[in-house]
């Protein structure tokens, strides 16, 4: 019974789990925190995954990393960090995003050349930045890569060539998941010059081995390491409650969405994962929590306590400005306050709403470029709050499942692991365990109307703030 094991290296914290190779049942697991904010030293991830790891790994056969997206990983010519990464939620890069796509000629241009939109998420337009406003910085970059690239160089002890997959690849924007190919020109475009990127391997490849002769595997983002580790299938929409909100699904074509709302990313099988991203979700109700005063269980029993629609009030939870709607510069804003509803309840309820509306957004951007919705599979963090799961099927209007509370993006890490010891043609087949709970299409079907109607206000609000 070989073991594996899977990383999740995501924006608040590092998770580690070591799974049964052949049954993916989860064996240990461990986590360690990330300095908050949207920069960090990608050796302070390093450190971490140090933590999360101690003691975990002496007898794994092979290791796989997922990581957050986008992040911008400079290192010198002697593998050296030039400066803290730029992370994906960092929008200093706005109006750098703004210029690339008018100086390729606009949205559509870069959309048909690399699957999605540059907005401030995005790798290239943050190395435009640091061209732009560091550039002696910009000087010393000899290699760019990406948080899970990094680590994954690390594990394998640095090597001369870095690599990276398909999944995250798809995500900086200079690497084309229609063609499979670079994009140096629009690298070029966007930095002055080509430094060194990671080679893009096939999803069951590995990437090569620790010092201690352990497999490491391509690695992937962590919402394709959440596909693989929850084995989706078209007609299966995650929605994922993390730091970011997330919705995505496999695809069996590349998607072009112009209007930059869906990112036309690949996945860690082969095909691809459009998705739509939040820059707020999980912490929209924690933060909400604390501004109430109380523990996120007792912020579920306020929020379950208001009726549906929180008597009217509309929260627009933009809290660290918003990538979709792309807002960079917008802050959260709460509208429609009447006396009578200014309880905690509808507070805490007009929180949940509020993050799930952008997200219902996102599923409906989903069905523009052709996915079928047939259920939402739900996610992260925040999935574990009883009031998200309450009011998700209402406001999404689709049946929903809660798979049983576990690290999915690890778990996906370890998966693509044991596919590259294998060696297979597809990756093992691993079930998710006992503990799925289904919200039903009955409970869908009495909520639909109320449901439109509270999405009807959250758009009313956003639309007369920010037309
Ligand atoms: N019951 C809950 N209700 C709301 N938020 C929760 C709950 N449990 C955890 N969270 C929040 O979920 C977030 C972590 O989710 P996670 O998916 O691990 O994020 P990430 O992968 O972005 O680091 C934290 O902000 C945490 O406070
Ligand atoms: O930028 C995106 C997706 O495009 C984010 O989903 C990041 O990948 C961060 O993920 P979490 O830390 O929220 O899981």
């Amino acid at each position: 019974m070989p073991k594996v094991a899977g990383i999740d290296s995501s924006t608040q914290s590092c998770k580690v789990v070591v799974c049964d190779a052949d049954s993916g049942e989860v064996l240990a697991q461990a986590s360690a925190p990330h300095p908050d904010g949207t920069e960090c030293p990608p050796s302070a991830w390093w450190a971490a995954l140090q933590e999360a790891a101690s003691g975990l790994l002496d007898d794994v056969a092979a290791i796989g990393v997922a990581g957050q997206q986008h992040g911008m990983v400079t290192l010198d010519s002697r593998g050296e960090e030039v400066r803290p990464a730029l992370l994906w939620n960092d929008t200093r890069s706005a109006a750098a995003a703004t210029k690339l796509v008018e100086r390729l000629g606009g949205a559509r241009a870069w959309a048909e050349a690399v699957g999605s939109v540059p907005l401030a998420s995005m790798t290239v337009t943050k190395l435009a930045w640091l061209a732009e406003h560091e550039p002696e910085n910009a000087d010393r970059v000899a290699q760019v890569m990406l948080p899970h690239d990094y680590l994954t160089w690390r594990l394998c002890g640095q090597p001369e060539q870095a690599v990276t997959d398909r999944g995250d690849a798809s995500g900086t924007a200079y690497w084309s998941p229609i063609t499979g190919e670079y994009r140096t020109d629009l690298l070029e475009l966007a930095f002055g010059r080509v430094p060194n990127v990671p080679r893009v391997l096939a999803p069951n490849e590995p990437a090569g081995e620790t010092p201690d002769g352990v497999l490491v595997s391509a690695g992937t983002g962590d919402n394709m390491g959440a596909a693989l580790g929850l084995g989706i299938e078209e007609g299966d929409v995650v929605v994922s409650l993390g730091t970011s909100g997330t919705v995505f699904g496999v695809y069996d074509k590349p998607t072009t969405d112009p209007s930059g709302i869906v990112a036309g990313f690949a996945d860690a099988t082969g095909r691809f994962l459009p998705l739509v991203c939040t820059l707020n979700a999980a912490r929209v109700l924690t933060s909400t929590a604390a501004m109430l005063g109380v523990d996120l269980a007792r912020f579920d029993e306020l929020a379950l306590a208001a009726a549906p629609g929180s008597g009217g009030l509309v929260l627009l939870p933009y809290l660290d400005g918003e990538r979709t709607p792309n807002l960079p510069d917008a802050a959260g804003s709460l509208h429609n306050l009447r006396r009578e509803a200014m309880t905690p309840e509808n507070l805490a309820r007009a929180a949940v709403e509020g993050m799930l509306c952008g997200l219902a957004d996102g599923l409906d951007a989903l069905r523009g470029q052709g996915l079928v919705v047939r259920r939402v599979l739900l996610i992260g963090g925040a999935a574990r709050s009883a009031a998200v799961r309450a009011v998700a099927p209402t406001i999404f209007g689709v049946p929903v499942t809660v798979p049983p509370p576990a690290e999915y993006v690890a778990i996906g890490a370890a998966r693509q692991a044991a596919w590259a010891l294998r060696g297979d043609a597809h990756p093992p087949t691993w079930s998710l365990g006992e503990g799925t709970v289904e919200i039903s299409g009955d409970e869908v079907a009495d909520g639909a109307a109320v449901g439109e109607e509270i999405r009807r206000r959250y758009a009313a609000a956003r639309v007369a703030l920010y037309g």
